[in-house]
Parts: structure tokens; sequence; C-alpha cells
């Protein structure tokens, strides 16, 4: 079901601005320079993890430059909703990944269930090394298990509910250039 739009764009107009467009590029630029020092001669398969990872992956995987397989994985935990309960799967690999180095890439790592769930996933079929990147980590003490990081991050961000670069707000504003905190969350 839609949202009145005008409640869309009004809770763009209240949001606090954390990271701008050209923050975020800056971070891309960072966390290529690092996966391509790492990964560039390992043939991997690179999976973006949707929706949130849709933005985030595209604009990473241009910035990389040497061979590598491109797919995506589909699991939720949010569903559109402000706080995340049980992973639910819409797809997974078409690959087989069996002996590959995997890299998984996500817009955020908040409690990081859907990234331990999708790493457990890609190793019990078979991959050798499974990375993870995301574009933003979120500070607090919640982590699915003690000091839990991604191997690659952009940015950390506040615990509040953000938006943009895929990341949505009730599926609106994944559009948005830049990282928004929404009001009172
Ligand atoms: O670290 P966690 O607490 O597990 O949360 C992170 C996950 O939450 C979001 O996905 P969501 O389930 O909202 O689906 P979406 O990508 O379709 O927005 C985000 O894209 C991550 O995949
Ligand atoms: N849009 C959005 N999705 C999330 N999934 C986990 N944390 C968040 C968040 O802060 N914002």
């Amino acid at each position: 079901m839609s949202l009145d739009l005008d409640h869309v764009r009004q809770v763009m107009e209240e949001a606090d601005c954390l990271y701008t467009q050209q923050q975020v590029e800056a971070a891309m630029d960072r966390m290529a320079a690092a996966i391509t020092d790492q990964l560039k001669d390992s043939n991997p398969i690179v999976y973006s993890v949707m929706n949130g990872g849709l933005i985030i992956a595209g604009q990473l995987l241009t910035r990389l430059n040497f061979p590598m397989e491109v797919g995506y994985l589909h699991a939720t935990r949010y569903r559109n909703k402000l706080s995340g309960s049980e992973l639910f799967w819409k797809a997974r690999a078409e690959h087989s990944l069996v002996g590959r180095t995997v890299l998984i890439i996500d817009d955020i790592l908040d409690e990081g269930h859907t990234l331990a769930a999708i790493m457990e996933y890609c190793r019990d079929a078979g991959a050798e090394q499974v990375l993870t990147a995301v574009l933003l980590d979120k500070t607090h003490d919640r982590k699915a298990y003690p000091d839990m990081r991604a191997d690659f991050t952009g940015l950390d961000v506040v615990d509040r509910y953000v938006f943009g670069y895929g990341l949505d707000y009730k599926g609106y504003w994944r559009n948005a250039a830049g990282i928004y905190a929404l009001k009172g969350h």
C-alpha cells in the first residue's frame, strides 16, 4: 500500500542530513581502493543484498576494475518497518559457491543478523572465503555478536533510523543522494 505522499515529502523536509552525497562518494572511493587491494586477484562472486544494497553495490562496482562475477541475494528482516524481526529469504545464489571468494555488499550493518545469516548461508554453500562490505555501520552495542564489523565499512553512523542511498523510509527515499536520519528516531 502507498503512503500519503505529503507525509513522505514531510519526512524528508524534517530529516537531518548526516552525510552528504560528496561524503558518501568519498567513502565509496576509499572502500573501492581497499576492496581492490584485497580482492583483485581472487576472481570473486560479488552479491548485492536486495533491496538496500542496490545503490551502494551499483556505485561501488563501477569503481572496481578487476575481473569478477556479479549477482544478487534477496533477504529482508525489516520488510518496510522501522524494526527488524526474522530474516525472510526471497532469492538465494544462482552460482555454485564451492571454493569461491564471495563479497557481500549491503547498505548497512545495524544489528548484523542479516549479514550473519547470509555469511552462514554462503559458507554452508561451500564458499572458501566470505567477505562483507557495507556503506554504513550503526554504532551501538546490540550487534549479533560482540565487536561485529564488516570487512569493508564506508562510514559509521549514529544509532538513529536512517534512509537514503538504498536505505528506505517505509519503502520510500531509497533514491535520496545522502544519508538522512528520521526526525525523532
Ligand atoms: O543488520 P540488521 O539489523 O540485520 O539490518 C540490516 C539490514 O536491514 C536492511 O534490510 P531490510 O530487511 O530493511 O530490507 P531492504 O534491504 O529491502 O530494505 C538493510 O538493507 C540490511 O540488509
Ligand atoms: N532504512 C533503514 N533500514 C535499516 N535496516 C537496519 N537499520 C536500518 C536503518 O536505520 N534504516
